[in-house]
């Protein structure tokens, strides 16, 4: 018989003669309302289940056109992913300006405090193939497309301030020494192999950027939890002409975090996609996930004042030199309705600025202004990829290109040129130029030195390739260069070439004696003679502004993040509730995990719901871990692995513990030894806002 599933579908549900489930629209309809299945030219499909036979057992007929193209579709549904940041997870949202910006620049979108603007971003890794994990150690892309009135302005930067060449010439070298090995097709997401700090340790430019990839910054908790920059120093144009240097820097709202490499490592196991699932999550629950956009703005006579030239990615403004002003906030507060059209096929562009903002001659800037739109094509597949919805302008496009593979738009009329005459004749003449409200390219300084000879060199402001290597390197928290030093232990100990190896150590004596010394102890090798310097390395005073660990961005919070709440059966259900209650109240989301995913009978007799099963939710994917067991239920955990590493994993990551006094036993077995961070219920929450850093030496031997 025929079943109405109408609660769930609507349609009726039947069972073929083979057995098969056929989901129907009802035989008496509506047959003029939607829900008909229906192929590309829309012809309704009678039968979704079964191709077209001569006979029931007999062979398929080439006819069957419903068949023919639901296969021809699915074959040609994979696209090239992208070269590099193939691993993405993105977002919509809108940008609010706070005041308005004339004085600097005449872009619209900085005119009219309040006026939101809406905008799509895109985070991603930037090594990883589009099926790899979220948490290797790696930069994070940070690409925000502003649909603006004026047209889109694309700010496509990364995670951290600076890059690792100074010349794109060097970005095929960079990317082909980083992905997987020529020969041997690994390691994927990984920069820890021969031919990558092979490359590196032969690019003393990129030592720099080398402290920072080494640093906590490139294992973020969460993609909420990250800064953005915009890098290259670009320039704003006011209405008058006059243009200003700016570096753009998006703050979190919910501060920085990063995970411990361990924990990282353990994460790619539990969950691949543990970074696209929160940001998707948090944005599904209307945890909107913010940040504020600021720059640093700047002239001609200040930049010819820094010790390091402005246009050399390689180099920051520390804040504390020039400060940050903060311009706007961005929102992303709705997930994309679907990954591929969206996600998927988003085409950033360096390029894409609008009038009052313009590039510099920055020679990384100027090589990604071609690399973008040449990938895209081969990536899309058409020159017409701007018509795709997630690329289209919000506002009117309107010029005589034409035609090209998968036209979408049907211009009507005879002008696709101009200048023409067609209007005298009553014709519809198509648009004009404007050199009111149209582009200018703003006439900036290095006008001069454009008048030069074509050379193809290197400026010799660029050489200083250590100093603020090393003014990162000190600004950090003995924490962070603990575990900075500990990550190149660890990467060059996959570096199979003893003479990779002596080169790298070579170049971090120029950066700082001590972690070269740290360094080569954990990778019990002498100290090589340091690499010799284009110029004498200078000692900046630090920035601490860069640090994570007791940085301006190291908030003591539990706003946004999570706490893994274990209970089994026996559980006390008041003093979960109040647990419950506290954890929500502090902006937190608790997990509530049961060795079964049905829950745990409480000792009320009522049955709590888990969120997660124990074995499927190891303690690296929350921020903290609240133990609610009776001692019946701690009895039964001590002889269940998953329990004793989820508590042992939490103590080494350095996680705040809650317990109830009878989890004790689970605690012990777990070996940990209780500090400040091991709490009772009643003071857990406050406890569960930081790490205990302290507690480090103690779980892990760090170079
Ligand atoms: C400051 C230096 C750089 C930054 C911050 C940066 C950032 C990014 C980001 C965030 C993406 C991913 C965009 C998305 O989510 O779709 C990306 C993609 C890409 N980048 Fe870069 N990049 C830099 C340097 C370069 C250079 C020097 C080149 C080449 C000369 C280059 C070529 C590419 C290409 C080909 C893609 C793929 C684009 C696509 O398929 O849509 N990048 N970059």
């Amino acid at each position: 018989m025929p079943k109405v599933d109408s609660k769930t579908t609507g349609f009726e549900t039947r069972p073929g003669k083979g057995g098969e489930t056929h989901q129907q629209v009802p035989k008496s309809g509506p047959h003029d309302a939607e829900g008909h299945l229906t192929t590309n030219q829309g012809i309704r499909v009678s039968d979704n289940q079964n191709q077209l036979k001569a006979g029931a057992r007999g062979p398929v007929l080439l006819e069957d056109f419903v068949l023919r193209e639901k296969i021809f579709h699915f074959d040609h549904e994979r696209i090239p992913e992208r070269i590099v940041h193939a691993r993405g997870s993105a977002a919509h949202g809108f940008f609010e300006v706070y005041e308005s910006l004339a004085e600097l620049t005449s872009a619209d979108i900085f005119q009219r405090p309040g006026e939101r603007t809406p905008l799509f971003t895109r985070f991603s890794t930037v090594a990883g193939g589009a099926g790899s994990v979220d948490t290797p150690r790696d930069v994070r892309g940070f690409a925000v497309k502003f649909y603006t009135k004026d047209g889109n302005w694309d700010l496509v930067g990364n995670n951290i301030p600076v890059f690792f060449i100074q010349d794109a010439i060097k970005f095929p070298d960079l990317i082909h020494s980083v992905k997987m090995e020529a020969d041997r097709g690994y390691p994927q997401a990984a920069s820890a192999h021969d031919t990558f700090w092979d490359f590196i340790s032969l690019m003393p430019e990129s030592t720099h950027m080398i402290m920072w990839a080494m640093s906590d910054r490139t294992i973020p908790r969460t993609l909420r939890n990250i800064e953005g920059f915009g890098i290259h120093t670009f320039q704003m144009v006011n209405a008058k002409g006059k243009s200003t240097f700016v570096k753009f820097h998006w703050k979190p709202k919910l501060g920085l975090a990063s995970t411990l490499w361990d924990e990282a490592v353990k994460i790619a196991g539990a969950d691949p996609d543990f970074q696209r699932r929160d940001l998707f999550e948090a944005i599904e629950r209307g945890d909107f996930p913010e940040w504020e956009l600021g720059i640093q703005a700047f002239d001609e006579k200040f930049a010819d004042s820094l010790p390091y030239d402005v246009l050399d990615p390689t180099k920051i403004i520390p804040e504390e030199v020039l400060p940050i002003r903060p311009i706007g906030r961005m929102v992303l507060d709705r997930n994309p309705d679907n990954f591929f059209a969206e996600t998927e096929q988003v085409a950033y562009c360096p390029a894409n600025i609008v009038p009052g903002i313009d590039f510099t001659n920055d020679p990384l800037l100027q090589g990604r202004l071609f690399s973008y739109l040449d990938t895209q094509l081969k990536r899309l597949g058409s020159t017409n990829f701007h018509q795709i919805p997630i690329n289209a302008p919000k506002c009117p496009v309107m010029n005589f290109q034409r035609d090209g593979h998968m036209q979408m738009l049907t211009p009507k009329g005879r002008a696709n040129y101009e200048p023409n005459s067609l209007g005298e004749a009553g014709e519809e003449t198509g648009p004009r130029e404007c050199p009111v409200t149209g582009f200018e390219t703003a006439i900036g300084r290095d006008v001069a030195e454009e008048q030069g000879g074509k050379l193809r060199i290197r400026a010799e402001s660029f050489a200083d390739h250590y100093s603020q290597a090393r003014m990162f390197f000190r600004s950090l928290h003995p924490a962070e260069q603990a575990h900075l030093a500990s990550a190149l232990v660890f990467e060059l100990s996959k570096v199979g070439l003893e003479h990779v190896r002596i080169r790298v150590l070579a170049n971090l004596l120029n950066v700082d004696p001590d972690l070269a010394k740290r360094v080569a102890e954990g990778l019990a090798m002498p100290l090589p003679k340091a690499s010799p310097s284009a110029v004498p390395v200078q000692d900046f005073d630090p920035s601490p502004a860069v640090r994570i660990i007791n940085g301006p961005l190291d908030l003591d919070t539990l706003a946004g993040r999570s706490v893994g709440v274990l209970i089994a059966d026996g559980s006390d259900a008041k003093a979960l509730d109040k647990l419950l209650k506290a954890i929500d109240s502090a902006g937190a989301r608790a997990v509530l995990i049961a060795p079964k995913v049905g829950g745990a009978t409480l000792a009320d007799g009522s049955i709590r719901k888990a969120d997660a099963q124990l074995a499927g939710c190891p303690s690296v994917m929350v921020d903290a871990v609240a133990l609610v067991l009776s001692k019946e239920g701690c009895k039964t955990l001590l002889g269940e692995a998953a329990a004793i590493q989820f508590v042992m994993d939490a103590f080494g990551h350095l996680k705040a513990i809650g317990h109830t006094p009878e989890s004790a036993p689970l605690l012990e077995k777990a070996g940990v030894e209780p500090d400040e961070g091991v709490v009772d219920l009643a003071g857990f929450v406050e406890a569960a806002k930081t790490r205990y850093w302290d507690r480090e030496p103690k779980v892990r031997m760090l170079a």
